[in-house]
């Protein structure tokens, strides 16, 4: 479904600006500032036998963001929605991809709004075509409370760091993964020695103080040249993220969360970024949407849009 732009309107002019008065249709030409991009797709939580419904995500953050105010001149354009059909999910990634790389190649920070966490893979091959012509490093944050490592017969929302890790290794890529938020009991043995084995550097969940995360990221950012920060709203308690394919029993503060996507988007280095698994089906008030919503806003405004 197309998303139009509107909501409560208090007049002309910046002093009343919100999203849905500022946000213009993405011109793809080189410019500055942030172009989002749907990834309307939960065919990676249904191959993984997760709640179905992460498909609605992009209209729904959509629908969240419209009645914020937009502050200091930030500019965000919307390039649409890529919408994986049935089980098309490959085909429906390497789109995604494509409109990732020619943002970046305009100059953008794409913000992709996802759909599973299958987006991750989508959203990163568009980064890679790009990073890897420019000689960059990358460093992916994932804040989530799975590592979503997984090793199956087909890629699913639990697979997409793997796939990039295999992927990048192969071909002889220093990619680094982090993950912040790792819940212990919903992530088995075989998950924690996989991340093991790829050398990915975790917080668990209940280590995730401010000052531990701050640590935790700034030691990423001095170490790459470009950040893909990923958010998985399971990664939050789900009184504040119920709308989600696997609600938190336990879940990282949302100011320790917002204060770390703060700090991503103030580095200069975020290149990309993209949220996954809201579930609006399962949303109560659209709380998990609002808050994703604030999210975004905060990446946005810490990035100078
Ligand atoms: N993106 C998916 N992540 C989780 C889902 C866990 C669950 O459904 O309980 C995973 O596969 O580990
Ligand atoms: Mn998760
Ligand atoms: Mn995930």
């Amino acid at each position: 479904m197309t998303f139009l732009w509107t909501g409560r309107d208090d007049g002309p002019g910046d002093a009343h600006l919100r999203w849905h008065t500022g946000v213009r249709v993405y011109s793809r030409e080189p410019g500055k500032g942030v172009v989002l991009i749907g990834f309307a797709s939960d065919a990676g939580v249904r191959r993984n036998c997760g709640r179905a419904g992460a498909a609605a995500g992009p209209y729904a953050l959509r629908e969240a963001l419209a009645p914020l105010a937009l502050h200091d001149g930030v500019v965000v354009e919307d390039a649409g929605t890529v919408t994986v059909e049935g089980d098309a999910l490959e085909s429906g990634q390497a789109a995604l991809g494509r409109v990732v790389t020619s943002a970046l190649d305009n100059g953008r920070l794409p913000v992709v709004l996802g759909g599973g966490h299958e987006v991750a893979y989508g959203t990163y091959s568009g980064l890679a075509a790009s990073a890897r012509r420019a000689g960059r490093r990358v460093g992916i944050l994932n804040l989530d409370a799975h590592f979503d490592l997984r090793e199956a017969r087909r890629p699913t929302s639990g697979t997409p760091f793997r796939q990039i890790l295999v992927q990048e290794r192969a071909r002889g890529a220093d990619v680094r993964y982090d993950v912040l938020g790792i819940s212990r009991p919903n992530n088995t043995r075989a998950l924690f020695d996989a991340a093991e084995s790829f050398g990915v550097r975790y917080l668990l969940d209940e280590d995730c103080t401010r000052a531990a995360v701050a640590g935790f990221v700034d030691d990423m950012v001095a170490d790459v040249d470009l950040v893909y920060l990923t958010i998985d709203l399971d990664v939050l308690p789900a009184a504040v993220a119920p709308g989600v394919s696997a609600p938190a029993g336990y879940g990282v503060p949302l100011d320790v969360i917002a204060a770390a996507v703060r700090r991503v988007a103030r580095s200069g280095k975020l290149a990309v970024a993209d949220v996954a698994e809201l579930n609006p089906g399962y949303d109560v008030d659209g709380r998990t949407a609002r808050t994703a919503a604030r999210l975004i806003d905060t990446l946005v405004a810490g990035a100078g849009g």
